[in-house]
């Protein structure tokens, strides 16, 4: 099992290091791993002047998987895009071709109380948000800033997206809805934007061929509004790159945290990238304060996706579900009567866990 290991910057590095040794723990004695370490992101600019070497798409292009953590630092965006910390994992998506970003919104039993909603509208939660990931406003071409006509500053992104791109995530989305509860849901802004017009009208094309699952269509702001309503009516949702965003760090909340949503990123075939849904959180970063979870649930999709270790996979999730239930929480889960661990102690304890 070759594994490119990729921490990035901030909490992205204190929650790779738990994830890794979860792996360690529930691989290594059977199997030789291959751990290739590669730097990213600022650490990418600390090592070699780039926050996307070229020896770190090497190392990737080499390896059956990444685990990623996470990438970028506060005044990003003040520098020029491909020299930015937080654009190297946007260059490294489309460059490996990591299309489609399955984003699963799943309420462990044991956080029906962290959660901002109520336990009734909660309660078995179990959402798979896909995020088309290599196109639409944050590739878009032309993209720039300057002066106009009128003498004033002005800046634009386009969002765009081809047909074949839309076919291909709606044919990835149906077939995941037909492994689930066969419902799913397109949202777009079709009432607003000529780019989602064409994203409604093909995924409604595709569904033909998919007359087993049931398909509806909602704008981007009334799904906003129906997730936090009454999250159980969705199965599976599929939408562009930034809506996508934008949506599965709300979906975050109803599981109680941001430090819980894990993701997959796949091209084609079983070689894809696991990173956990949220950044470098500057604001605890180096504190073993954040919660590893999402991590280690990333390597969990990891080991499902890539390698076809369903048990391992699982003996992963469980692990993580009788840490819960035994009352371990970082800060960002934590309930009344529960027991309060940093960073560390939460990657000891499912590594241990997963072990026993
Ligand atoms: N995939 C990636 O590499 C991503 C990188 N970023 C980058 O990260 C930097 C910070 O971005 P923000 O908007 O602040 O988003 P963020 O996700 O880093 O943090 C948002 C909030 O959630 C908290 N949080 C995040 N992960 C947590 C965890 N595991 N445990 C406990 N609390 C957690 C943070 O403390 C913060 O209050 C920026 O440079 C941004 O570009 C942001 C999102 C994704
Ligand atoms: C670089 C950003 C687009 C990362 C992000 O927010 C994400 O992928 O969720
Ligand atoms: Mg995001």
């Amino acid at each position: 099992m070759k594994i490119a290991v990729m921490p990035g910057d901030g909490i992205g590095r204190e929650v790779t290091a738990q994830a890794v040794k979860v792996l360690k723990a529930v691989i290594g004695r059977t199997q030789p791993l291959e751990l290739a370490e590669a730097a990213i992101g600022q650490a990418g600019i600390d090592a070699a002047g780039d926050p996307l070497p070229s020896a770190t798409t090497d190392i990737a292009r080499k390896a059956d998987a990444i685990l990623f953590g996470s990438a970028g630092m506060p005044g990003d965006e003040a520098i020029p895009f491909m020299m930015r910390p937080g654009a190297s994992l946007l260059r490294l998506r489309k460059e490996l071709g990591l299309f489609a970003n399955f984003r699963p919104a799943f309420l462990f039993p044991e956080l029906i109380g962290a959660s901002t909603l109520k336990p009734e509208v909660i309660e078995g939660l179990d959402i798979m948000i896909l995020r088309e990931l290599t196109g639409d406003v944050y590739f878009g071409e032309p993209r720039g800033s300057g002066v106009n006509a009128a003498g004033q500053r002005e800046a634009f992104n386009t969002m765009r997206y081809s047909e074949p791109e839309i076919e291909r995530i709606a044919h990835v989305a149906f077939r995941t809805a037909r492994e689930r509860r066969r419902k799913l849901c397109s949202v777009d802004k079709a009432n607003v934007l000529e780019v989602m017009q064409l994203w409604r009208e093909v995924v409604a094309r595709v569904s033909a061929e998919y007359p087993d699952v049931e398909v509806t269509h909602l704008f981007v702001d009334a799904a906003a509004m129906q997730l936090m309503r009454a999250p159980r009516q969705f199965d599976v949702i599929v939408t562009g790159n930034i809506f996508g965003d934008i949506l599965s760090d709300a979906a975050a909340m109803l599981t109680g945290s941001i430090g819980m949503l894990p993701s997959a990123s796949m091209a084609a075939g079983t070689f894809g990238l696991y990173e956990p849904v949220h950044g470098t959180a500057p604001d605890i970063a180096g504190k073993n304060l954040a919660n590893p979870l999402a991590s280690i649930l990333s390597m969990a999709m990891m080991l499902r996706h890539s390698f076809g270790q369903t048990a391992n996979a699982q003996r992963v999730e469980d692990a993580v579900r009788r840490v819960l239930a035994d009352g371990l929480r970082t800060g960002d889960i934590f309930q009344p009567g529960c027991t309060r661990v940093g960073t560390e102690e939460m990657g000891d304890a499912v590594a241990a866990t997963v072990l026993r």
